[in-house]
């Protein structure tokens, strides 16, 4: 089939029943349910755009294997073309979405597309493993599917391993084998947009220890398989504010899950690795999926921060306060915060590494380093937007107030901002930065940005270990060495 169109994805998600619980109900017709119908929407507009052709050719391309067309993020990169081919599709999704939305189809179909490319490591365990992924990758690539993951535990005892927690399948793992599979118990987190996916991959971020084996697994189901039961976190809005109030918050929530399963029965064709620690440590290191969608994920958190220092400066052209220097100051931080991130992506793509195998592979060190910045820099961002709109982001009346003939005029009088600037475009700007900086919905955003990728603390722990692992810090041995001369010897 290859590309599908958004009503494609929507009567395939119509056409399923999975276990999804929201506000303490299970949700009967998710697809009529308001707080799912806006993202449901936005996620079909970017597979509509891979039929317009405005957008076709730079997100899609024709299949060598299938001589369809299908998706960049199939593309196994295998020349600087095909990396920009990739950074293309993912700039174009999020700026459809301002970056809001992480984990949109691109960001899954990519990891999958390089465990699949990379597979090789597994024979060893078992060739079973490799043939599962690589068949699951085309599987995904012809259907064009939407996934999402859950690579996480959930939070109970941090300080203990999973086989200590309370109950042996607290965290997901391994009940037992079966001739057609294997069957799992326990939780996973935090699957983003679950409720509106086709499958869910589970897989984990390295650190497993002797005595984690029946957790130390990877595979992928479709999201109403029997048993998975969807616990969805509350809403931040309830799929009923009005794109005036809350133009962000309204369109953009991606709902949040824990994922339950209670003994789900895995066809041994979607098994990817069970009961093995080394593998499942290997995982990351072995194929490339911590680079791979830390493009996805770097292109994309460089549009939501472009997009939030937007917002702040029209928040203050709008009050006319940007003539101050203060606030001259904090915008041209965010300014140059934007411009590190892009600076950034570009090296990364430019000093690509290329793997034996021949697969090209952004650059990690930039990529890492912007893992570590936005985790600091989108907060200030939407620090400097609560600083620059101060009480005003708090004054804003609604929609309804401006429909209202009589207090109209009103209106218009004490909420116009500068020479030129309407009521109504003012208290526009400042609803999306409130949406941003205010609401739930913008504190979500924030909590992304912080924790989407792992604790930034330790990532940075272990990007430091790596550096020092590779440094022989010359320049610093070379002026020791200098300082060791006979004074005589220096001019
Ligand atoms: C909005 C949002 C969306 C997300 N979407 C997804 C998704 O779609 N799929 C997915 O799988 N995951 C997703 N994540 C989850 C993300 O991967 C985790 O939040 C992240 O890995 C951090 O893990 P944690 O939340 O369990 O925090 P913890 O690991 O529990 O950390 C809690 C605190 O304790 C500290 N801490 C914990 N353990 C240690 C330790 N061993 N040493 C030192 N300090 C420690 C941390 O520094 C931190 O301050 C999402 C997260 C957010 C916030
Ligand atoms: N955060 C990630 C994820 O959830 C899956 C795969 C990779 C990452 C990452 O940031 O490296």
């Amino acid at each position: 089939m290859g590309i599908r169109t958004g009503e494609q994805y929507i009567n395939s998600l119509r056409a399923r029943k999975p276990e999804v619980w929201l506000g303490g109900r299970k949700v009967e017709d998710l697809y009529s349910e308001d707080v799912f119908k806006q993202p449901i929407h936005e996620i079909a507009k970017l597979y509509d755009m891979q039929f317009d052709p405005e957008y076709q050719d730079k997100i899609t391309h024709m299949c060598e294997e299938t001589g369809e067309r299908v998706n960049n993020a199939f593309l196994v990169p295998r020349s600087h073309e095909d990396l920009m081919a990739r950074s293309r599709l993912f700039e174009t999704y999020a700026r459809a979405t301002f970056g809001l939305m992480g984990r949109t189809p691109d960001f899954l179909n990519v990891v999958v597309t390089s465990m699949a490319s990379n597979s090789w490591f597994l024979d060893k365990y078992n060739p079973d493993w490799s043939v599962n992924i690589r068949n699951y990758y085309r599987h995904i690539r012809d259907n064009d599917l939407f996934l999402t993951h859950a690579i996480i535990n959930p939070q109970n005892d941090r300080s203990k391993a999973s086989y200590e927690q309370k109950d042996l399948f607290t965290h997901l793992g391994t009940v037992k084998e079966t001739k057609d599979g294997l069957v799992v118990r326990g939780a996973k987190m935090l699957a983003t947009l679950a409720p509106i996916t086709d499958e869910v991959i589970i897989y984990s971020f390295p650190g497993f220890q002797p005595g984690d084996e029946r957790y130390a697994l990877a595979f992928a189901i479709p999201i109403d398989t029997p048993g998975l039961r969807i616990i969805c976190r509350e809403p931040m809005q309830d799929g009923k504010r009005s794109v005036f109030d809350h133009p962000l918050a309204s369109r953009y929530e991606e709902m949040d899950a824990i994922l339950a399963f209670d003994d789900v029965s895995v066809p041994w064709d979607r098994v990817f690795m069970y009961n093995n620690v080394e593998a499942a440590n290997s995982l990351y290191p072995m194929t490339g999926i911590a680079q791979q969608p830390a493009h996805q994920s770097g292109v994309r958190g460089y549009v939501k921060l472009a997009f939030a220092t937007e917002v702040a400066c029209k928040v203050a052209d709008s009050i006319g306060v940007d003539g101050f220097l203060n606030v001259q100051n904090d915008l041209g931080e965010l300014v140059q915060a934007v411009e590190t991130i892009r600076a950034l992506l570009r090296v990364s793509e430019y000093e690509y590494e290329v793997t034996k195998d021949g697969e090209y592979r952004p650059a990690p060190a930039p990529l890492e380093t912007i893992r570590g910045l936005l985790p600091k820099m989108y907060p200030r961002a939407i620090e400097v937007m609560q600083i620059i709109g101060a009480g005003g982001l708090l004054m804003s009346p609604t929609g309804a107030d401006f429909e209202n003939t009589e207090l109209r005029p009103d209106l218009d009088k004490y909420f116009g901002g500068r020479e030129g600037v309407s009521a109504e475009e003012r208290v526009r700007i400042f609803k999306l930065a409130w949406d941003l900086c205010g609401e739930a919905f913008g504190q979500r955003l924030l909590q992304y940005e912080r924790y989407y990728t792992g604790d930034p603390i330790r990532k940075r722990a272990i990007f430091y270990n790596q550096y020092k692992r590779k440094s022989k810090f010359e320049m610093a041995e070379q002026a020791l060495k200098d300082t060791t001369k006979p004074e005589k010897n220096l001019i």
